[in-house]
């Protein structure tokens, strides 16, 4: 159907009032496939007026309308929810697994950030710009919840995707990869509001974040492996039917004084020997396309990965709003003594890490009838 003949898909935000919650209400109040019907969050919002509730931080003013709505409780039958077909989760962990799971039992769609549903081996865990195709477990999740449209699709930990999407170009042009090593440099905003007290990150590094390492390790595999042929089972990443073996991932994380935008230190070694040369590596970074830019949705970024030439350069402050937060920045590609190659990846940790990835992962499954 042409963009311009489709009905707008009624949709509700799930813990609209966070950092999450209003990056998806930034980008859904101008978006050509979804209208916001509801917004959801605490008790401690629900029944108020959303601009009266939000401590908005985005540097574009709350769209009026949205400003206006009356913020409900997180259940499927509130006012505005039971018209919606889809609701897109900002939700703390703490809340996301019983919430989310009353949605997709209320026959909803759901898209969401929260770590909960990230190992259920029904969900698809899925960075819109590496692996999509694990959409095609939904028909085996309705079938196994005896539903007929609900679902519960989840995007991964955000510095687990600015990895990936560089990884993938990687096994992409030259087969699989034997070991990653990451070291992370994240920004405040990765740990909601308020978050991080100001005297423990200013003028400082903390080198913990709670969670993030195993999420890195295990996440990545589950996005970089395959879905059985029978489409109801997830490969990690390791599978005898194409002799692929887990990629050894070991990441080291830490806080940083930035306020958007988480960077990655990454070192990689390829199974295949010889490795391929440093400027066959930058060219596969450069040509890397995927399916979201080859369905056209409006979300997908122009080019999936920006190769930077200058040696100091990706930086949060410069290159995290390029392609609209859309795309990750690479550079620094250069010989590792150790591995076989190193780099620098970037990512707007709220944007693609987080709200641009669900709505992304939707319009693909709009396009694929699944919505
Ligand atoms: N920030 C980031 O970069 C990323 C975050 N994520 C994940 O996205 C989710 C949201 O993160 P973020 O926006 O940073 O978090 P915030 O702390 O900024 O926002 C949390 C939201 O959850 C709502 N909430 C809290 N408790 C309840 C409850 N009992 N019932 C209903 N709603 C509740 C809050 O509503 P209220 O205002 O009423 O308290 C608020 O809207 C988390 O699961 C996080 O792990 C994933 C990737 C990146
Ligand atoms: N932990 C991440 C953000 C986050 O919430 O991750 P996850 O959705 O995997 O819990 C950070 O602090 O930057």
């Amino acid at each position: 159907m042409a963009p311009q003949d489709r009905q707008q898909i009624k949709v509700g935000i799930l813990g609209a009032t966070g950092t999450v919650g209003q990056r998806f209400i930034q980008l859904l109040s101008v978006h050509p496939y979804f209208k916001i019907n509801a917004l959801g969050a605490s008790s401690r919002s629900a029944g108020q007026q959303y601009s009266k509730v939000t401590r908005w931080k985005l540097n574009t003013p709350i769209p009026k309308e949205i400003g206006q709505m009356v913020v409900q409780e997180c259940q499927p039958e509130a006012e505005g929810f039971k018209d919606c077909a889809v609701v897109f989760s900002g939700l703390d962990a703490d809340v996301a697994g019983n919430i989310e799971q009353a949605f997709r039992s209320a026959e909803l769609v759901v898209y969401s950030n929260a770590k909960n549903y990230r190992r259920d081996p029904l969900c698809p865990l899925i960075v819109p710009l590496v692996n999509p195709s694990h959409l095609s477990i939904i028909p085996h999740q309705r079938s196994q919840l005896n539903l007929s449209k609900g679902y519960i699709v989840t995007n991964a930990n955000c510095s687990t995707t600015g990895l990936v999407v560089p990884l993938a170009a990687l096994e992409k042009a030259f087969g699989p990869l034997e070991t990653v090593l990451v070291t992370t440099l994240q920004a405040i905003s990765g740990a909601g509001y308020p978050g991080v007290s100001s005297l423990d990150i200013l003028d400082n590094v903390v080198p913990h974040i709670g969670g993030e390492e195993e999420k890195i390790e295990w996440e990545t595999n589950k996005i970089l492996g395959g879905l059985k042929s029978s489409d109801t089972e997830f490969d990690l990443h390791a599978s005898s039917e194409n002799n692929t073996k887990p990629i050894n991932v070991s990441a080291h994380c830490t806080r940083v004084p930035v306020i958007d935008g988480h960077t990655g230190c990454v070192s990689v070694k390829f199974t295949r020997s010889p490795p391929p040369s440093i400027a066959e590596v930058e060219q596969a970074f450069r040509e890397f396309k995927c399916e979201a830019q080859d369905l056209g949705v409006p979300s997908a970024p122009e080019q999936a990965i920006v190769v930077h030439d200058l040696p100091d350069r990706p930086q949060p402050r410069l290159d995290r709003d390029l392609h609209n937060g859309a795309c990750v920045s690479v550079g620094r590609i250069r010989e590792c003594p150790v591995f076989d190659v190193k780099f620098v990846c970037l990512i707007d940790n709220v944007r693609l890490g987080a709200a641009t990835s669900s709505i992304m992962n939707a319009e693909i499954a709009v396009e694929k009838g699944l919505i």
